[in-house]
């Protein structure tokens, strides 16, 4: 596929989200939860919440993709994400695993490893800091986000526990790639004025709405990074932290096809199996 096929499809996934309307499941974090459910509300898609381990389960087999978001993590957000993580498996539903803070203590690095060790199938979705210490096993005691850390150098991970699923990993720029060598580069032109708490946790629930929509994980990382990260570009400019965050859940209510598409061709570069197509 080329560079104008992806975005093509990145476009297509994009316009049928909001007449789809998939029901997505998020176990999310008590800080970032709101936001995630307005940005995905926002975006078209019907967020669903529910985070207790007599019903995750479930609520999972019937969605239509499911994102684990291991933010304030404890023993029984653990047993809620492994029911939902094993009934994914078991009914074919797409998975997000988002290791918030992964490097931030030694139980939230035991803890990914764990459930990456499980047999879903899906999208890793990280900070460059997150991967980090998930390809390495060093702890960064840094908190959630991933100051510090620059592009990773990823070719294609040789960590198993990626096998058959996708990567997808945020910061200077974002690198989405598969096991196959395929990648995705989003060149973010500046660096944002405000590290606003809760992207992240957003972008990463926006790959899950469209994971939702097609059977093409790498696609579906591609469009919920590159959308969201298009929203966060043309908010930044605004005054102050709390107005560019309200305006974000604006944009992406009311994003125009050729505006995204003009990003799309600024900043994404397509490799397949190491090639520049
Ligand atoms: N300079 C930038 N311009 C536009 N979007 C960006 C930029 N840097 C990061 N993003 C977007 O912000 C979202 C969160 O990424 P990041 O800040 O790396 O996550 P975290 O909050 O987990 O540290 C992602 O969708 C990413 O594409
Ligand atoms: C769980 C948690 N703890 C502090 S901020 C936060 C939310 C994660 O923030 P981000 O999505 O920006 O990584």
């Amino acid at each position: 596929m080329t560079e104008n096929e992806q975005i093509s499809k990145i476009l297509e996934l994009w316009q049928a989200l909001p007449e789809t309307k998939p029901l997505v499941h998020v176990i999310p974090n008590q800080v970032s939860a709101a936001f995630c459910a307005d940005a995905m509300s926002a975006s078209g898609a019907r967020p669903v919440m529910a985070g207790s381990s007599l019903e995750t389960g479930e609520i999972t087999e019937h969605s239509r993709a499911f994102v684990a978001n291991l933010g304030q993590p404890s023993r029984e957000k653990e047993a809620a994400v492994r029911e939902s993580l094993l009934s994914a498996a078991r009914n074919r539903i797409p998975v997000v695993l988002d290791p918030v803070g992964a490097g931030a203590s030694a139980y939230r690095l035991q803890l990914a490893g764990s459930l990456l060790s499980l047999p879903w199938k899906g999208i890793v979705k990280g900070n460059a800091s997150e991967i980090y210490t998930i390809c390495t096993g060093q702890l960064t005691h840094q908190g959630v986000d991933s100051i510090g850390f620059g592009s990773p150098e990823l070719s294609p991970p040789a960590n198993p526990l990626f096998s058959g699923r996708i990567l997808a990993v945020t910061g200077k720029e974002d690198c989405i790639l598969d096991d196959g060598g395929q990648r995705i580069i989003l060149s973010h032109p500046a660096p944002l004025s405000h590290a606003i708490v809760g992207t992240g946790c957003a972008a990463g629930c926006l790959c899950g709405c469209f994971a939702a929509l097609t059977e093409d994980l790498f696609l579906a990382a591609a469009a919920g990074l590159s959308f969201f990260s298009y929203a966060q570009s043309r908010v930044d400019d605004l005054k102050g932290y709390g107005s560019s965050k309200l305006h974000l859940l604006d944009f992406l209510s009311q994003t125009e096809a050729d505006g995204f598409k003009r990003y799309l061709q600024s900043i994404l570069t397509y490799q397949s199996g190491g090639r520049t197509k």
